[in-house]
């Protein structure tokens, strides 16, 4: 029998429901790393199984640091899910990346400072690789589905800077990010992104671009009003793309991901049986499972 993608969706900032769904089902879960940000929506669009969460929950009351990455990550593994789309509000740091395009990331800096990073640790220690972070399959698929949806520009690949917010950037650390040569900037991809490759799922994250940051003039600042009102109209290509990137999935049979994503944790721990915390491994059960049971 075929394998299906069962397409986990993270929504981030203005994009708390999403269009067109069929047989939506609600289900509030708990996970052994606490309450994800809110119920999980599962639901079909295009024929394709999807889980929808909204990052910050509903009605956007959880803050980028109180965000329970683990327990979102945790939860839709649990869920079923093969694979997880990121879509989220970000800043330029680059001139040609303007409000309103979509930038399919590929790399991250992470100047994260105040999160759990890891469902690993003390009692179970794991490194992953996170050399390639994303999967490039299905942000190939997001891209073109993006395209598909007439979205005024995709740029298929850039490295996003995550920050710890919730105030955004003073204008010299604006300034350094650039010297860096990064392209955007946001508060949330990581440590989702590494907790995801941890529990060997594929992760993809489309970032829609709703403002310059505060690099581009002496006297701009970001503001929650305008990055809304872009978000507004990101939030209707959005949709399109997902329904295009749904009917794309929904018509093909899935493989493992090319770059091995699903076996992330053949190599990764390093603790011996003999040392391993019974409790850390229970709580360890979705996301470790595959490798941990006897
Ligand atoms: C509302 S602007 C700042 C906020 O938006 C982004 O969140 P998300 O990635 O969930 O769309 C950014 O990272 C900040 O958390
Ligand atoms: N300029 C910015 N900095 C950090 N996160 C953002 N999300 C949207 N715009 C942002």
């Amino acid at each position: 029998m075929s394998e299906r993608f069962v397409l986990g969706v993270i929504g981030g900032s203005g994009l708390y429901a999403l269009d067109g769904l069929e047989d939506v089902r609600k289900t509030r879960v708990e996970t052994p790393w606490g309450a994800p940000s809110g119920p999980l929506l599962r639901a079909r669009l295009e024929g394709l199984d999807l889980v929808f969460l909204p990052r910050h929950g509903e009605g956007h009351a959880v803050s980028p640091s109180a965000i329970n990455y683990r327990a979102n990550i945790d939860a839709l593994k649990r869920a079923g899910v093969t694979d997880i789309l990121s879509l989220s509000a970000c800043g330029s740091l680059q001139e040609h990346l303007a409000p309103g395009h979509f930038v399919v990331v590929d790399q991250y800096v992470d100047r994260t400072f105040a999160r759990e990073k890891s469902f690993f640790g003390a009692g179970c220690v794991a490194h992953v690789a996170m050399a390639d972070p994303v999967c490039a399959r299905l942000s190939g698929l997001a891209a073109d589905a993006a395209e598909a949806a007439g979205v005024a520009q995709v740029h298929r690949g850039g490295t996003y800077l995550a920050m710890e917010g919730p105030q955004f950037s003073t204008r010299a650390e604006s300034a350094l990010y650039r010297s860096w040569g990064l392209d955007v900037i946001g508060m949330t991809n990581m440590p989702e992104a590494k907790l995801a490759r941890e529990a060997e799922l594929p992760y993809a994250s489309v970032c829609m671009v709703t403002d310059y940051d505060c690099w581009r003039a002496p006297d701009a600042d970001v503001a929650i009003a305008e990055i809304l009102e872009v978000m507004a109209a990101n939030t209707h290509h959005a949709h399109a793309m997902l329904k295009s990137l749904a009917r794309a999935l929904s018509g093909q049979a899935r493989t493992p991901s090319p770059q091995g994503i699903e076996r992330a944790l053949d190599h990764a721990i390093i603790t011996p049986p003999s040392h391993r915390d019974p409790v850390l491994i229970a709580k360890l059960d979705a996301v470790a499972g595959r490798v941990l049971r006897p």
